[in-house]
């Protein structure tokens, strides 16, 4: 055994006990501290260990795969350390950023909400000004009646000869002029179910007050602040089943007004007697020049419409719901104010039940016309009545018939009358005579107003095919009453609501121009006050028929009707020859324009050019060659 030098072994004893390398746990390091131990021990038992320095040497120099492995494994798990360390840092940073902008957008949030907050607080404190909600709706105002001092009829009689209208005294009076068309404790409770409704669904909206009408009441409803409206309407079934009523209708705004409109039906219903309307101060002093009493409106004030501001009215709504009645009213109102000297009327009854009741009627310019072929002639006789009244009245210079009526006035001449065409079920008329009486009826709209003649016409059905897009084009005033689907509603009025209403009169109306409708209970009249009525006019003044329309063949086909057409164009072929040549364009529909004529009749005239060799034939579809260069 190799013997250590005596100052080796000094020296080891004295060193102190350390590792070497930087791993205190590397075999070599461990092998080293083993020896010095052992050393240590025999020493202290008196032996001496022989160490081959040289060999020693050699040891330390070796360097361990499996070391060497570990140690690069160390260094890739610092490297790796080192980057998780930096990424982390990384998010850190990021993070902090992200709730930084979170924060922002929370304090601007708050503040957002801050802002909102006051100016709700500041509509409540509007609000809280506004007077509170009555607890009670107004009745109606009672009607304001003009008692005459005579018998109305003879105190509004035609100045010029010894004919007496019939006054309000021929029609019935009701016996009790208090209506309460609904009772107050009914109405409360019909408020407090609605608002209870509104309340149980969330939607924020107080039942503000109520305006009684004849044959429904309107709760007004005041939504909440960003109540959607359309909230309050899609409640309508919810609405109708609380208050256990037939039908309800939502106007959602009512126009003009901060408030949701909802008509309910009311328990009391009496029938509205014209007699009572027609002894109205409004019906009295109406300022309308053909005033028509359609009935009361919701808060009780009196509709009166004007026929020539409609100036042509279109009547719709299914069977049963009082299209005979309404016209029977008009009647009598336009008896009630109009002479047959100045009124002349044309009726139109394919039904042959409504108007039998006015065969007698001094005012009818031919008998009451119930066979359908008979219709278009007739119609054909009021666009010749309408020419020939144009003329009439350029050679005066009057420009419309109230201008001619003073002229006529100021030379103590005889006035020109109103005509008025009332034709009951368009629908029979339509399918019978087709696109003829369509075209006649529009002719007439376009162009009577200014000559005084007017047109009202009804149906049972509201379709497309009845009411067409040209017949709602020149019927500007409508009234619809119940009908039974949303569609037919929209026929008439371009709008829902019609299918909501009651029935028995009950009418939405939609005058000319103004797109709002009104609801309207139109007034009752029988059969006993017509024929009062008539009578009376038929005692003072015998028919005088026109014979130009009383001796109208009847117009079968679409031949006659052209031949008819063709008659009345030879007027008008000077002027569309002027036309097509100062103008060098040849075409039916450009006559039909300049003219404001039919399309048959712009046909007629050019067809009529031809045989006279001032136009060319039509080759397909090139305009005609104009062949003259004067005439
Ligand atoms: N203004 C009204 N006031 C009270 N009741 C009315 C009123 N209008 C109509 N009625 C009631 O409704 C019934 C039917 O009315 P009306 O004959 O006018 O309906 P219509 O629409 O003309 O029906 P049809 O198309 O079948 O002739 C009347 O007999 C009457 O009982």
């Amino acid at each position: 055994m190799p013997q250590a030098s005596p100052e080796k072994l000094e020296n080891r004893n004295r060193k102190p006990l350390e590792f070497k390398g930087s791993d205190p746990f590397s075999a070599r390091a461990v092998r080293s501290f083993m020896t010095r131990i052992g050393d240590g021990l025999l020493s202290a038992a008196g032996f001496e260990r022989v160490v081959e320095v040289e060999e020693e040497d050699e040891f330390e120099d070796v360097i361990d795969p499996a070391e060497a492995a570990a140690e690069e494994q160390r260094i890739q798990r610092e490297e790796q350390l080192a980057a998780w360390r930096t990424e982390y840092a990384d998010r850190i940073a990021a993070r902090s950023a992200q709730q930084e902008r979170f924060s922002n957008a929370r304090n601007a949030a708050i503040e957002r909400i801050r802002q909102h907050a006051d100016t709700v607080q500041q509509k409540l404190s509007e609000i809280k000004e506004e007077p509170l909600p009555k607890t009670v709706a107004a009745e109606p105002a009672p009607i304001e009646i003009v008692e005459p001092e005579h018998e109305v009829h003879e105190q509004v009689a035609a100045v010029e000869d010894d004919y007496m209208r019939p006054g309000a005294d021929l029609f019935n009076q009701p016996e009790n002029t208090d209506f309460i068309f609904i009772d107050p404790e009914e109405l409360e409770h019909q408020k407090k179910a609605v608002q209870d409704t509104l309340d149980n669904f969330a939607v924020d909206a107080t039942v503000w007050d109520a305006v009684v009408g004849p044959r429904v009441t309107q709760l007004r409803l005041k939504p909440g602040l960003g109540v959607r409206v359309e909230a309050i309407s899609s409640l309508s079934n919810n609405l109708a089943l609380a208050l256990a009523a037939e039908s309800i209708r939502i106007q959602a705004p009512i126009p003009g007004k901060p408030y949701v409109g909802l008509e309910i039906p009311n328990g009391n219903s009496a029938p509205l007697n014209l007699g009572l309307l027609l002894r109205s101060r409004d019906w009295q002093e109406t300022s309308a020049a053909i005033p028509l009493m359609l009935g009361m409106e919701l808060g009780g004030s009196l509709c009166i419409a004007d026929l020539n501001a409609a100036p042509h009215m279109l009547i719709a709504g299914a069977t049963g719901s009082g299209k005979s009645v309404c016209m029977n009213t008009i009647l009598m109102c336009l008896l009630s104010k109009f002479s047959p000297d100045e009124l002349e009327l044309i009726l139109i009854d394919p039904k042959r039940v409504e108007f039998g009741a006015y065969e007698k009627l001094p005012h009818l310019v031919r008998p009451v016309i119930t066979e359908a072929k008979l219709v278009v002639p007739a119609l054909q006789w009021v666009v010749r009545e309408m020419e020939e009244r144009y003329k009439t009245m350029a050679q005066v210079g009057a420009r419309n018939i109230a201008g001619y009526n003073a002229k006529m006035d100021e030379l103590g001449m005889k006035r020109m009358p109103y005509l008025v065409v009332i034709i009951d079920e368009l629908a029979d008329i339509m399918l019978t005579t087709g696109a003829d009486v369509e075209t006649a009826l529009a002719r007439i709209a376009q162009l009577s107003r200014a000559v005084g003649i007017h047109t009202i016409i009804a149906t049972q059905r509201p379709s497309v095919n009845v009411i067409t897009g040209m017949i709602k084009a020149n019927f500007p005033t409508r009234v619809a009453f119940k009908v039974s689907s949303q569609i037919d509603s929209r026929t008439i009025l371009d709008g829902r609501g019609a299918e909501a209403l009651r029935g028995k009169g009950d009418m939405l109306f939609s005058p000319p121009g103004i797109g709002t409708l009104k609801r309207v209970q139109g007034p009752w009249v029988d059969d006993d006050e017509i024929a009062r009525a008539v009578a009376h006019c038929a005692e003072q003044r015998e028919q005088h028929f026109k014979t130009s329309i009383t001796d109208l063949a009847p117009c079968d086909s679409d031949e006659a009707y052209a031949l008819q057409d063709a008659e009345a164009s030879d007027e008008l072929l000077d002027q569309a020859i002027e036309i097509i040549l100062r103008d060098q364009r040849a075409s039916t529909s450009y006559i039909q324009r300049c003219l404001r004529i039919g399309y048959n009749r712009a046909a007629n005239l050019i067809e009529e050019m031809e045989r006279r060799g001032i136009v060319g034939p039509q080759i397909g579809s090139t305009p005609r060659e104009i062949l003259i260069d004067s005439y």
